[in-house]
């Protein structure tokens, strides 16, 4: 049977970016998108660099892109917790991270976030974390947020990244962060990657 679009991207990884090097493998992914098939990934323009991060968590793997740019700018140390509901996905994106030579700062878990968010003291030792990416099922955006807060997740000064805040969109998520007394939210304009359409992030800092 043909192949899927995450495994020709995984292939093109190991076809063009060299093992260990995480700005190749990150090339490699744009170039891919860019010049043979588009792929939901955050795209090589939505970068916003927050401060030194020591506990990440990301909600949607996918193939492994956002991981392994976030995770590369990682300090010793740090590390990136990342979840993934899709089995085949979460495979792809093991290989995309090791080929970026990133295993030792990410830990995939394969599941959905409503399950393994409460899990995350007792099972991974984290208190709360330093900066969330949100960048799974658009509907999920804002139950985990609350799901976040109430499993006491979220510190003064957690930042909460969301990918899509335009397009496809999430404006339940959206108004709450915006409107709640509890996050200072602004909004990062750029594009749907690799397109000219509007997108964006919105970054949210949790006051506590
Ligand atoms: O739909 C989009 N993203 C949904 C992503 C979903 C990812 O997260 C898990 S779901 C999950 C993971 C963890 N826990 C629960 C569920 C899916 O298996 C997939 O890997 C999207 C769409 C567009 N677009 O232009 O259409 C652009 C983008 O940048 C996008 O992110
Ligand atoms: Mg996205």
């Amino acid at each position: 049977t043909r192949s899927t679009r995450p495994q020709r991207l995984l292939k093109a990884v190991q076809k063009n970016a060299t093992r260990g090097d995480p700005q190749s493998v990150i090339s490699a992914i744009d170039h891919f998108c860019r010049h043979s098939e588009w792929a939901m990934n955050i795209g090589d323009e939505k970068v916003v660099n927050e401060l030194n991060p020591e506990k990440v968590l990301e909600l949607g793997t996918y193939c492994g892109y956002s991981t392994v740019r976030i995770a590369r700018l990682l300090p010793p140390g740090a590390r990136l917790i990342t979840l993934e509901f899709n089995g085949d996905y979460a495979a792809i994106a093991r290989q995309v991270i090791a080929w970026a030579g990133l295993e030792d700062k990410v830990q995939l878990v394969e599941g959905a976030s409503e399950d393994w968010i409460p899990r995350m003291k007792e099972h991974f030792g984290i208190e709360t974390f330093d900066l969330v990416f949100l960048d799974h099922w658009k509907d999920r955006y804002l139950p985990d947020t609350k799901l976040m807060e109430d499993c006491g997740l979220l510190r003064k000064g957690t930042v909460l990244l969301a990918d899509n805040v335009i397009c496809p969109g999430v404006p339940d998520y959206l108004q709450y962060v915006r409107n709640s007394l509890s996050y200072k939210s602004c909004y990062f304009k750029s594009h749907l990657e690799y397109t000219k359409a509007e997108d964006g992030l919105e970054k949210s800092v949790f006051l506590g």
